[in-house]
């Protein structure tokens, strides 16, 4: 079998491991399965770059780590990525922000990352580069001479054409994904909406089979749907550390109705529309004030970057004047907790909830969705509430799907959930927990790893 080369700007286990993402939490299981190494951003900065590896092992994964300037940071992480890619693949363009220097400063970290990771990479090795920090990576590492088989794969949305190309050289990014061997999708809606992009901006074809024909160089692109580690998950969800947290969360609900939402603090998230919508369903339902509290865990990320900073401001502004509007001596209906918890206590969170009100404007997959399913008691399982534009969506079809923009829908949605009769709830629930056993993440590894083994090795990078 060929060693994994994983490359991500993320690597696990740097910091803590609650305030991670989804993304992290995969990798990490598809390196305990193949030889290899796991190769990123360590996390810290220093005055001047390096590029020392720092190589170890955690927990069955080898991970080779490089520190970034500050400088680096500020321009390609909290610059280019999180201020303008981030944004604009979430369809906020209102929020993407074009400076010069973010993508200078992007360029010049793709490049960092392709010098220190080329003399790491034997012949056979397969590459996987993920998610939007590193789309030019794959050129960078042709032109350096790798010739190996390299796979991408996009953890987020992919844009409609008609925002994409609000973005400055937008050509020359798509056009560097053309290095790559196979490019990866989480749902065939963006797979789509990259296939009209290759064709109307730039000229190319794209087979009905995916394969991608542009200026000569041909190669794969496909929809992957990532999903959770189904048996991990169990296990943590069959914990002692699960059981007392569901307890404790029982216990201090006093038998009220417990909606629980679990997300980074991130505007694609959707966490102001559904305090919204959630205000409007005590306005509309007074009989269930008392009877109901909203648990929204949301861990803070990428507070470097203002919009968050301000998203953060005015949750806590939105979640105070609903607990003032409407909480008595005895009752508040929102707890808010900017903390993150370990996978075994979230299991334990989701388990004690009735319902998981789970509600991005747009998100790549959402993992929290298919956990919640997975936590559930099979004879008592609660009610999902999900946002129609997460990719979950598509494979969560049972779960009441809402339009999250519409505090009329959230409100609707909750209160047919609180009416919903058991039968029901474990009728939609086998449906969506089938999707979740099955597609797992061990299918989606293998799957990407197996189609990018059938690709051709490549000899030369595309025309940029
Ligand atoms: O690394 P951060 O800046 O702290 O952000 C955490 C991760 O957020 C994003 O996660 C995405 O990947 C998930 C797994 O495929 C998916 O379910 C979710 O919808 C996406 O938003 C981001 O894409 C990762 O690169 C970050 O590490
Ligand atoms: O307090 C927390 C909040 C989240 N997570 C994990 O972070 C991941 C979030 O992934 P998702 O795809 O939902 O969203 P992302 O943050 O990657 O955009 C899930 O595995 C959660 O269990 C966690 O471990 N503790």
């Amino acid at each position: 079998m060929s060693r994994l080369i994983v490359i991500s700007n993320r690597v696990s286990g740097q910091r803590n491991p609650a305030a991670q993402g989804g993304l992290s939490v995969a990798l990490a299981a598809a390196l305990r399965e193949y030889r290899g190494l796991w190769f990123g951003w360590s996390g810290n900065q220093t005055e001047h770059f390096t590029g020392h590896i720092d190589l170890q092992r955690h927990d069955g994964v080898t991970t080779a780590t490089i520190d970034l300037e500050e400088q680096d940071v500020d321009e390609y992480y909290n610059g280019y990525a999180n201020r303008t890619l981030w944004p604009l693949f979430h369809y906020r363009i209102d929020l993407a922000e074009y400076d010069r220097s973010f993508g200078s400063g992007y360029e010049r970290v793709n490049e960092r990352f392709a010098e220190t990771v080329t003399p790491l990479i034997e012949p056979d090795d397969l590459v996987w580069v993920h998610d939007y920090h590193l789309i030019p990576l794959g050129s960078q590492l042709r032109e350096r001479g790798i010739t190996n088989r390299i796979g991408f794969f996009l953890h987020i949305p992919w844009p409609p054409s008609r925002l994409l190309v609000s973005l400055p050289f937008h050509k020359r990014l798509v056009r560097s994904l053309l290095a790559y061997d196979l490019i990866g999708f989480q749902t065939e809606e963006w797979l789509d909406s990259f296939r009209h992009y290759i064709e109307r901006e730039l000229g190319g074809h794209v087979d009905p089979d995916g394969t991608v024909h542009v200026d000569g160089r041909t190669v794969k692109a496909a929809a992957f749907p990532i999903g959770i580690d189904y048996k991990e998950f169990q296990e943590a969800a069959g914990s002692e550390v699960a059981r007392e947290a569901c307890l404790r969360l029982r216990k201090s609900a006093g038998g009220k109705h417990v909606v629980i939402g679990v997300d980074r603090l991130d505007y694609s998230k959707g966490l102001e529309e559904r305090f919204a919508g959630y205000r409007r369903f005590l306005e509309e339902h007074g009989d269930r004030r008392g009877d109901i509290f909203l648990l929204q865990i949301a861990p803070p990320s990428r507070g470097e970057v203002h919009t968050y900073e301000a998203i953060r401001e005015h949750l806590d502004e939105l979640s105070g004047r609903i607990n003032g509007d409407f909480a008595d001596v005895d009752w508040v209906p929102i707890r808010y907790v900017n903390q993150g918890y370990p996978r075994e206590e979230l299991a334990g969170f989701y388990r004690a909830s009735e319902i998981a009100l789970i509600t991005p404007l747009r998100d790549g997959m959402n993992l929290v969705a298919k956990e919640y399913i997975a936590a559930q008691d099979p004879d008592n399982p609660g009610v999902l509430i999900l946002s129609r534009f997460a990719g979950a969506a598509l494979q969560l079809e049972d779960a009441l799907l809402v339009n999250p923009y519409s505090k009329d829908e959230i409100s609707d949605a909750l209160h047919r959930a609180l009416e919903m009769p058991r039968d029901e709830r474990i009728r939609r629930w086998e449906a969506m927990i089938r999707s979740v056993r099955e597609d797992d993440v061990v299918k989606w590894r293998h799957q990407f790893v197996a189609e990018l083994e059938g690709c051709a090795a490549t000899s030369k990078g595309p025309n940029i």
